[in-house]
């Protein structure tokens, strides 16, 4: 009989593969992926930051990944610091690096988890951490098979039936005690095993006892594209549209020149915009506006103006940016108005030339995009002919709204 014993449990979440059996890469990692609004990661992440138990959290991503993983990080609410660690080619090898980033964090045991794994709930973790606190040293929640399960050949014959009694389907967390799992793993990392798809098996390989919990029906692996798109229906129902709107306002000065760059027109005039880059006011405003729909800053954090390369760019660059942005954090722009206020030049015989600027750069039809001048009535500074200003609003849907 095993008395209770006190835990502090470490977290190590595993997100560091490409999801090859998801398929479209273009749509990026499964686990960045938007299910209910929000990243498959975030979800995970919030249940565990939710869970009273939870000590330190590790999770491990892809080198490439940094930047998904800090948009995903915006959508949980109540972060605690998370330690970020870099994973291997295989599993095995991430659950390692994240072990490792712990090793020093004076928790006693540890629960891995795939981050592909949102639908986990708090009563699976008290069950786990329940047998961790009698004394288990390794604990794997793991569902009953109740499948038939057969074996087949390469002709796609079936050559056998496998009695299903006392068979397990293997779910995570699996948790340890962390001194037991992270030598395990060192193990077999100096013996050179590389094939271990969980860590389970690595315990039992080292001759851990593993203690089977009951896992839960919905702790689904999102594995396969049809996973995502299932779990995103499972949580889009009865959530409510998520629209929001952005404003943006610049103000650029004019001085002698030849023309003026508008929507990314350019206008032969009189003047020219004074500016780092070719000072498209219109676009900046408008790239403001795109970046407060998702609260990724103003267009000076991202394209910083004391940075030499900006110089004479065409804020093209920065529109294109602001849009790629949106549409990583999941929402589709429905709608880019623009207002110009300018005394000179004329805005009217270009305003269809601009919104059909706007409709390339944004990647939306031209009815979607709108561009509007009027003068200052002379007054001011725009009426002394001495700046154009620029007002613009963004409107965005993301995919099932939480406020
Ligand atoms: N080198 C790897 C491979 C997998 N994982 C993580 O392990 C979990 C379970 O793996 P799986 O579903 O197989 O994910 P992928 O390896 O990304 O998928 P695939 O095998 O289809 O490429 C996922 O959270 C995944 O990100 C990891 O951290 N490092
Ligand atoms: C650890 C695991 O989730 C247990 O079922 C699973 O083995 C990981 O998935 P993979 O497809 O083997 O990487």
């Amino acid at each position: 009989m095993h008395s209770k014993q006190p835990l502090s449990v470490g977290i190590v979440i595993v997100a560091a593969g490409r999801g090859e059996r998801a398929g479209s890469p273009e749509e990026g990692p499964k686990q960045y992926r938007p299910i209910g609004g929000r990243a498959v990661i975030a979800h995970t992440l919030e249940r565990f930051v939710t869970w009273p138990q939870a000590s330190k959290i590790v999770v491990v991503i892809h080198r490439d990944d940094e930047k998904l993983l800090r948009a995903a990080l915006e959508q949980v609410s109540g972060l605690p610091e998370i330690k970020i660690a870099f994973g291997g080619a295989t599993r095995q090898q991430s659950v390692l690096a994240g072990l490792r980033a712990l090793k020093d964090s004076g928790v006693t045991h540890v629960m891995i988890h795939d981050a592909v794994r949102p639908f986990f709930d708090h009563d699976l973790l008290d069950r786990v951490a329940a047998a961790l606190a009698d004394g288990a040293p390794a604990v794997l929640p793991a569902m009953p098979v109740t499948d038939t399960l057969k074996r087949g050949n390469a002709d796609g014959l079936v050559i056998d039936t496998i009695p299903r009694t006392g068979l397990h389907a293997a779910q995570t967390p699996q948790s340890f005690r962390f001194a037991d799992i992270l030598d395990a793993h060192e193990k077999a990392a100096a013996n050179g095993r590389t094939d271990f798809t969980d860590d389970a098996a690595i315990a039992e390989w080292c001759n851990l006892p593993v203690t089977l919990a009951i896992g839960s029906a919905d702790n689904v692996k999102l594995t396969i594209k049809r996973d995502i798109a299932m779990a995103d229906e499972k949580l889009s129902a009865g959530l409510l549209p998520d629209v929001r709107t952005g404003n943006g306002y610049d103000v650029h000065q004019l001085e002698p020149g030849d023309g003026v760059t508008l929507c990314g027109v350019f206008i032969p005039h009189d003047q020219k915009l004074k500016g780092h880059s070719d000072a498209d006011v219109a676009l900046h405003a408008l790239t403001d506006a795109l970046l407060a729909t998702c609260g990724a800053g103003d267009i000076g954090d991202h394209f910083p103006p004391s940075d030499p390369q900006w110089k004479g760019a065409p804020s093209r660059i920065f529109i294109e940016h602001a849009a790629k942005i949106v549409r990583e954090r999941g929402g589709t722009i429905m709608n880019a108005d623009v207002s110009l206020i300018a005394e000179a030049p004329k805005v009217g015989p270009h305003r269809y030339t601009m919104r059909a600027r706007l409709s390339e750069f944004l990647g939306i039809s031209i009815d979607r995009c709108s561009v509007k001048a009027t003068t200052n009535e002379k007054i001011g500074f725009v009426g002394r002919r001495e700046g154009i200003a620029a007002i613009a609003t963004a409107t965005v849907v993301y995919r099932g709204g939480k406020a």
